[in-house]
């Protein structure tokens, strides 16, 4: 039997790797330019992406309630020669939101789009009890709708949540269409994109101290209902929670960042070949990229050349998936550093508070000489790694680094 993804933009889809891992082995991801092209694949079932999840309803000889009530169909079925149509994005976005325990009774809501997805989201909010539900479009289409151009008029919003495809790999450097600065009240900003793991928009939002969720648990629980469905059997949670933790660990770094002689490159290493992962160090890269020993970059060039070529090494390095960067403890001096390593990755800040400075050959270390330089650098440094981190990892006597512990509290963060 044959399954597959149909759409426009798709080759960066996780959906191949979603349906494989849950019970189905052979989906495969369709680029089509028109939607009649997916008749010529003999498939069983298959779920329908940007842009013709409108476009496939005539096509179908019957819908469930959400898909006609929406307007947007994700999930075909073949059955007996006729084609019918589900809206499984809804119970997706609907978990997510359980998942995340978002409430948005009495809230001030901006939908970004008013695309078929928009549609979806629509359809959940208006059993929600939300105080006001305004979209913000490019193209006016119809009701409660406005322009993005005017986004300053909705300075009282509380959550916002993107339906668009702007800032979708490949296309991760989209120019963003929110300024934040416009909503003083808000608190959370979803994104249904869920590659990159964290888009422009979340980023932003994040610089804001605004809570982010991005649309991976959307994409998962979307793909099980959909299998479901073309398999007419249920699927279990342990084995959803399986896929889940198999994508966070295919797709998701994990970056380290602190201070000079916490554990960075050590533990960096460690935990890559405890999990089977490749490893950056970024200090090594910047050494083979310059062909210079670090001490001697800045013996030579001064430290502003060495983060200029600290950025480009990052910027090089940035786009990998599923991997272990070891970061240099400057990294975080230029906020560009994070906001590229955040795209893909999980910041966790090793506050190493063990050190031991005896034996140390400072010699490699061109910004410390002594126990006083450190702990100056510390505290300059600190609040800045704890406010750019998604973890903070506490070593000392009584808690030890260990790759299990590491793992614990990455395991924990995606398990709320
Ligand atoms: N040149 C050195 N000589 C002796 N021990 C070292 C040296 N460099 C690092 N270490 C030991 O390894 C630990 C971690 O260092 P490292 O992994 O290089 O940290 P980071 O990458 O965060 O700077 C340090 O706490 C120290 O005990
Ligand atoms: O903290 C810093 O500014 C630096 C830390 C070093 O890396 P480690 O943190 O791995 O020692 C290295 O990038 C360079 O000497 C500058
Ligand atoms: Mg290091």
């Amino acid at each position: 039997m044959k399954f597959a993804l149909i759409g426009s933009n798709i080759s960066q889809s996780y959906s191949k790797t979603i349906h494989e891992n849950l019970l189905i082995n052979n989906y495969q991801l369709l680029q089509i330019k028109d939607i009649k092209d997916v008749f010529n694949y003999d498939l069983k079932g298959f779920n329908v992406t940007h842009p013709f999840k409108e476009d496939i309803i005539p096509y179908l000889s019957s819908m469930d309630d959400i898909a006609k009530e929406t307007r947007a169909v994700n999930t075909v079925l073949k059955k007996n020669n006729h084609y019918i149509g589900f809206n499984t994005d809804y119970e997706g976005f609907k978990a997510m939101m359980a998942y995340n325990h978002v409430d948005f009774q009495g809230k001030n809501v901006l939908i970004l789009g008013n695309g078929a997805s928009s549609r979806t989201v629509e359809h959940y909010l208006m059993k929600q009890n939300v105080k006001s539900l305004t979209k913000l479009v490019r193209t006016i289409k119809g009701d409660h709708e406005d322009l993005i151009k005017n986004q300053n008029k909705y300075m009282d919003t509380h959550i916002i949540i993107n339906t668009t495809t702007v800032g979708m790999s490949p296309h991760t450097k989209d120019k963003l269409i929110l300024n934040f600065h416009n909503f003083p009240e808000c608190t959370l900003v979803i994104d249904i994109i869920y590659n990159p793991y964290r888009s422009k928009l979340l980023i932003e939002a994040e610089k804001f101290n605004i809570k982010t969720i991005n649309g991976l648990y959307m994409l998962l629980i979307q793909a099980k209902k959909a299998q479901e469905i073309w398999l007419n059997q249920t699927i279990d949670l342990n084995t959803v929670n399986k896929v889940y933790h198999h994508l966070i660990n295919q797709y998701i770094n994990l970056v380290l960042i602190g201070m000079p002689l916490s554990g960075k490159t050590t533990y960096g290493q460690l935990i890559a070949k405890a999990l089977n992962k490749k490893w950056i160090d970024t200090d090594i890269k910047i050494e083979e990229y310059s062909q210079l020993k670090i001490p001697q970059i800045f013996k030579l060039s001064g430290e502003e050349k060495f983060r200029e070529i600290e950025s480009q090494v990052i910027d090089l390095i940035h786009q990998n998936q599923g991997i272990i960067i070891s970061t240099g403890g400057g990294v975080i001096l230029n906020h560009t550093n994070i906001e590229k390593l955040k795209e893909n990755g999980l910041i966790i800040y090793i506050n190493n508070q063990t050190t031991n400075l005896n034996n140390i050959d400072f010699s490699h270390r061109p910004l410390i000489n002594n126990l006083d330089d450190i702990k100056k650098m510390k505290e300059k440094r600190d609040p800045i790694y704890k406010e750019v981190a998604d973890i903070e990892m506490i070593i000392d006597e009584s808690n030890p680094f260990s790759v299990e512990r590491f793992r614990d509290s990455v395991y924990e963060y995606f398990n709320h």
